[in-house]
């Protein structure tokens, strides 16, 4: 039932070619600039996360009081915008689920998963509902590629029993296991301004993209009134012709669980740079307890990366990572500091915040690649701080100059990435904001 051609995934940027591995890889046949959009992608089933329903449309997404939004007539447990979404719903699949859900949510069956296996038996519905649409003939030729495409992904390692689902189907239960032994490791967290608020399933980008710990790319979500969220992979530097893109499949900052989440819900081993670099470290030893020697190790990784040219972690060269920083490399390192920058920033400590914020900043243009998103959004936390010392402790005009740089760099960034998820509020529109703010200074 599945069928899996090259050929449909073909574009005249980017192909797909074997990999000794991961079965394919996909490969840039033009160079991209940075910024540049490699694919885009809509969502073929999603699902929203519990604490975004009634203030999402449950078709477009669109953030929005539980005042505005419209419920569904039918189980009323669903939400939209306006007709206009609630029809593309309806049409898109809610229409195998619409009369069957309340019964299939507060049955025990459901009730008894894990919230974690709840999200997989929505998605798992919300596919199958949206994937029996082509046996009445009325899915496109684009959802019908889609659909097997998803059916042609490589399955995850673990063979986790598929959860009970909702719409009436004539799948055996056999490919109803099938499509969810592909769940772990090729579905997306569709995230606005950096933070997950849905899951969802993007066959095209899953079957392209292969994981990087230091990846070229990355994904970002589009959001449009009365059209499904939108998938869109964009380069975070040049990419030559030739070159494989990558993206993340987790947070890279995970040094050391990565390996273990690769191996258990991916099912291959990264040969990345940086997990190349963290092999070569060996055991990774805890970062000191006492705060004088804490800061030492911050003082010695800001002055590394100061100097450094271009991180290890992108070259892949070990020999240029001094074993006196390994210590950084634990995952208790990055999460003392971060704790540190933000008791300090809420206590009003704010020279202290300010440096424990540039040591992150150092940590993360160490692992990251560069105008990766969360190094801006650290940017954009570190010139907040700045705006609060100046306006509520100190006005000195290194502050101000670091508040200058920081938003500089922080819009570079963002540049690169551009504008992702809800149209207000976010990181852009905080930067200018501020940015705003600084001339009343
Ligand atoms: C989302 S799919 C990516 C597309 C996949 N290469 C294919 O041919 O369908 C994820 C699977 O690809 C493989 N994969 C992804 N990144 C890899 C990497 N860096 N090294 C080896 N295998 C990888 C793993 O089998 C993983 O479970």
């Amino acid at each position: 039932m599945s069928s899996d051609s090259f050929d449909d995934l073909q574009t005249n940027n980017i192909s797909l070619v074997p990999h000794v591995v991961g079965r394919s890889k996909c490969i840039a046949k033009i160079a991209f600039s940075a910024g540049s959009t490699i694919l885009s992608n809509s969502s073929f089933a999603d699902v929203l996360l519990p604490s975004e329903k009634s203030h999402r449309c449950d078709y477009c997404h669109h953030l929005s009081g539980s005042d505005s939004l419209k419920r569904c007539t039918g189980c009323a447990s669903f939400y939209y915008c306006d007709p206009t979404c609630q029809s593309m719903h309806w049409k898109s699949g809610h229409r195998k689920i619409c009369g069957l859900y309340n019964s299939y949510t507060s049955a025990s069956s459901f009730q008894a998963l894990e919230e974690h296996k709840k999200m997989d038996a929505l998605l798992l519905s919300s596919l199958i509902a949206h994937a029996t649409l082509v046996d009445a003939n009325e899915r496109n030729s684009d959802e019908n590629t889609a659909f097997l495409t998803f059916q042609a992904l490589l399955p995850g390692p673990m063979a986790a029993s598929a959860p009970p689902i909702c719409p009436k189907h004539s799948f055996p239960a056999e490919v109803i296991q099938e499509l969810y032994s592909r769940f772990e490791n090729n579905n997306f967290s569709i995230h606005s301004h950096f933070k997950t608020y849905a899951h969802g399933i993007f066959p095209i980008a899953s079957r392209l993209f292969n994981h990087s710990c230091m990846p070229n790319a990355a994904v970002k979500f589009i959001l449009q009134v009365h059209k499904p969220v939108k998938l869109e992979v964009v380069a975070l530097r040049a990419i030559s012709k030739g070159d494989e893109i990558c993206i993340p499949y987790i947070d890279p900052a995970l040094l050391q669980t990565r390996t273990t989440i690769f191996d258990l819900t991916y099912g291959f081993t990264c040969c990345c740079p940086s997990c190349n670099v963290v092999r070569a470290m060996g055991m990774i030893p805890e970062p000191p307890k006492g705060q004088v020697e804490f800061q030492a190790v911050c003082k010695r990784l800001r002055e590394f990366v100061g100097v450094m040219r271009l991180s290890p972690f992108s070259t892949g060269d070990d020999s240029l990572f001094p074993r006196d920083l390994a210590c950084v490399l634990h995952e208790s390192f990055i999460s003392t500091l971060s704790e540190h920058f933000s008791a300090a920033s809420h206590d009003g400590q704010y020279d202290v915040a300010m440096e424990s914020s540039k040591s992150l900043s150092a940590f993360y243009q160490l692992i990251y690649p560069p105008n990766y998103p969360q190094i801006g959004l650290h940017i954009l936390e570190k010139a907040k701080t700045c705006w609060n010392h100046l306006v509520r402790s100190t006005h000195t005009m290194s502050i101000v100059t670091e508040l200058e740089r920081s938003l500089v760099t922080a819009r570079e960034v963002f540049a690169v990435i551009g504008l992702e998820g809800d149209p207000d509020n976010g990181p852009v529109a905080e930067i200018s904001t501020l940015s705003d703010a600084k001339k009343s200074l």
